[in-house]
Order: C-alpha cells, then structure tokens, then sequence
C-alpha cells in the first residue's frame, strides 16, 4: 500500500478524498492536514461531515495536523491536495521537494513544466515531470487536474477533437453550488434564483480546455487550435454540473459518427484497468430528457460524463449540439486527482 496525505481534508473536496481513498486497494491514508483551526484536534471533532456515507471509522481518530511539510509523515508518498489556490501556491512547491503532490487546486495548472493532467485525454504530459524536478532541483513533483466544469467538457471533446475538425466551441455551464465549498454561497442567493457569474471560471474553462487537448513539443505545451467561449452560470444544485455545448465543424457534421465516436471512447486507464477508471468515460443517453445532474452525476461512481440531447444544429451549417453532466467534486475535482495518482503510481513511483 503506498502512504497518502490529504492537505484541505476538513473541506467538501478533502472529504471527497477521504470517502473515495478510504476503501482504495493501492492507497492508504496516513494524514490529514487543514487550517490551524482544525490542526491538533481528531478529525472527527474538526470536521462538518458533509457526504452522504457516513464518515469512515479509520479516520474519526486520526489527528488533524498544520499543513506544513514539516508535520507530514515521512512515509508518506503521495499528498493530495485540495487547498484554497492562493496557499496551495505557496504550499504544493514546498511540499513537491519531497512528495509527490496530486493538486485539485488551480494555482499550478498552467505553470511551465506542470503536468495539467485528464487521463483519458493527455496522460503523455506527465512526460514533463522529469524536468520539472530537474530545473527546481525536487525529489517530488507536483500534478494537476482542471477544473470541474473544463474536466467534463473536455472528456467528451476529446473523442470529437481525435476525429473530426473543430472550429469553434460555445459553451454555457450550470453549476452545483458544492463547486464553491459548503460556505460558498449563500441559501439566499441561490434559493429561487440563478448567479450568472463564478470568478475566474470561464477563462479557466477557455484556457484548460485548450490546454489539455494540445500537443507537447519538448516540454512546452502547444494548446488545440480552435476557438472556446464560455459562459458560466451557478444553479441550486447540490452536486453535479451541467453544460450546454455548441460545436461547428470544418465538415458536415454525422451525428450517428459522432455518437458512436463519443460512446465507443476508451483511453489509457481503461486500458490500464486502473481502479477508478470508468468502463466508459463518456456515456451517450438517448431519452429526450437526459441527462439530468441528480439521475446521472454517479455514473460509474461518478467518474464518467453523460451526454445526451446530441442533435444537429439547425441553426448553422456543420454544427451539433449536446447538453452534458459530470460530478464536480468526483469527476471534477478528488476522483480526479486520484486517477492521476493511480496513473503515476503505475507507471512512474
Ligand atoms: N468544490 C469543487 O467542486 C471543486 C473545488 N476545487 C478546488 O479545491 C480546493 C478546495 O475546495 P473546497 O473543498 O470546495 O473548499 P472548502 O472551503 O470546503 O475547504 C477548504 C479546505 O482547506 C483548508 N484551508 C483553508 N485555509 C487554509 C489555510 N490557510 N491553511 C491550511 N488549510 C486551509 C480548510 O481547513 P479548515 O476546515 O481547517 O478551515 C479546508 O480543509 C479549492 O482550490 C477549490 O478551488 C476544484 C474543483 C472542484
Ligand atoms: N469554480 C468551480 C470549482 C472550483 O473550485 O474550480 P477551480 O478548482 O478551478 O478553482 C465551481 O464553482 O464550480
């Protein structure tokens, strides 16, 4: 068993992290780390335990520690990290001198030589973290994955890039509020009500997504060329997002072709067999009224997107378009991180 951490465990992504770890068959968890107002205290007494499941009985006693390096056990492997971004930018680097760090957090993600990472989609650019450690002179190394709303989108992009020309992409997003932790926002703002606005999300989407479906040329990252614009908008959800997508193609576009190009998608933890791997990372419904955030965001345990309402654009020439729902603090945020995990544990620790 390799010996993980989890940096942030007290908040809605840390204990997504511990539901999802504490059965895991290569991961064991050995610390839990969060602010100085949980630090010295069991997690049990520092957590507001927000999952469905109650909390697993191996970590009610284990004590919380301050998030600096120095208290990590040295045992320990692989640190996750789910982190506010300002400190995660100060912390991951210290951390990445001695620990692998699988990073949740949007502060690293667009850095030279930080691995930006979907497995099924780009697994090839954890080719850059031997000079990563390399040029800061670190026995670890530090990988991300994007953000929740880029993650869904781009799985199911993935297929359709590989196989057909894009031109441009319009994307608008309906977003859970656990997407902005548990005191993210409030019941009176979203009660009856929608917030057309989430900070920084749409350019994260525009940039990520281009990103991850790039190409690598030596270590630089050459993102796809086409054109991504994004509307992002926060919905009274609890979990699960959900995202209109407006695709034009070069060429005509075959929607039998490209459903069953999105259907019949596998990649490299699938071939792996890699345990969160999703049999199928993209499933394509037919019902009229799918996919829906509260039938579909546990599809394969959360880790797989569900698209539906996949029709031609009557509107454009060569265009289609689809409505999405992937789980942002599964798929798009713990379940990420640890299929990153799984992926560097097999082929690289
Ligand atoms: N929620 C989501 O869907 C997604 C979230 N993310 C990202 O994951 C990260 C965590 O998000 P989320 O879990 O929702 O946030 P929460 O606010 O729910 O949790 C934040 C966690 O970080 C800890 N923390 C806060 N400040 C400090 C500090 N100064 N020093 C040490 N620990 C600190 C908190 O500890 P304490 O309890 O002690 O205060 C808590 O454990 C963020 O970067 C977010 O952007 C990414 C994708 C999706
Ligand atoms: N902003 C996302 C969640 C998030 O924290 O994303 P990021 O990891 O890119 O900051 C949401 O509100 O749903």
């Amino acid at each position: 068993m390799v010996k993980v951490g989890v940096l942030g465990a007290t908040g809605m992504v840390g204990q997504r992290f511990i539901q999802l770890l504490a059965d895991h068959p290569d991961f064991e968890i050995a610390a839990l780390a969060a602010s100085s107002r949980s630090a010295g205290k069991k997690y049990e007494d520092a957590t507001t335990w927000y999952m469905n499941d109650e909390m697993p009985e191996s970590v009610r006693d284990i004590k919380v520690i301050e998030t600096d390096p120095a208290h990590m056990d040295k045992d320990v492997e692989i640190v996750f990290s789910s982190l506010p971004a300002d400190f995660a930018a100060k912390v991951e680097p210290e951390y990445a001198k001695d620990f692998v760090v699988a990073s949740n957090a949007s502060a690293m993600r667009m850095k030279k030589d930080i691995p930006l990472v979907i497995p099924e989609v780009n697994p090839q650019f954890l080719d850059m973290i031997e000079a990563q450690q390399k040029n800061n002179n670190w026995d670890g190394f530090i990988v991300t994955n994007p953000n929740c709303s880029t993650i869904a989108l781009t799985l199911t992009l993935k297929p359709i890039y590989d196989n057909f020309n894009i031109n441009r992409i319009y994307v608008s997003t309906m977003q859970a509020v656990s997407g902005a932790g548990y005191n993210g926002v409030p019941s009176m703002a979203i009660l009856d009500n929608l917030v057309p606005y989430i900070g920084g999300e749409e350019e994260k989407m525009e940039s990520e997504t281009l990103h991850l479906l790039g190409s690598l040329d030596g270590d630089e990252v050459v993102p796809a060329n086409f054109s991504l614009s994004a509307s992002c908008h926060r919905v009274p959800v609890i979990d699960g997002h959900t995202e209109a997508v407006f695709v034009e193609l070069d060429e005509e576009a075959d929607i039998d072709k490209i459903k069953k190009t999105m259907a019949d998608f596998r990649g490299l933890p699938q071939e792996l067999g890699l345990h969160s791997a999703p049999e199928q990372p993209v499933i394509v419904k037919e019902e009229d009224d799918r996919p829906q955030p509260r039938m579909d965001r546990m599809a394969y345990g959360g880790m797989a997107a569900t698209v539906g309402r996949l029709r031609k654009d009557q509107a454009f020439d060569n265009s289609f378009k689809y409505v999405l729902v992937g789980h942002n603090t599964i798929r798009g945020a713990a379940g990420a991180s640890i299929l990153n995990a799984e992926l560097i544990n097999k082929q690289i620790l």
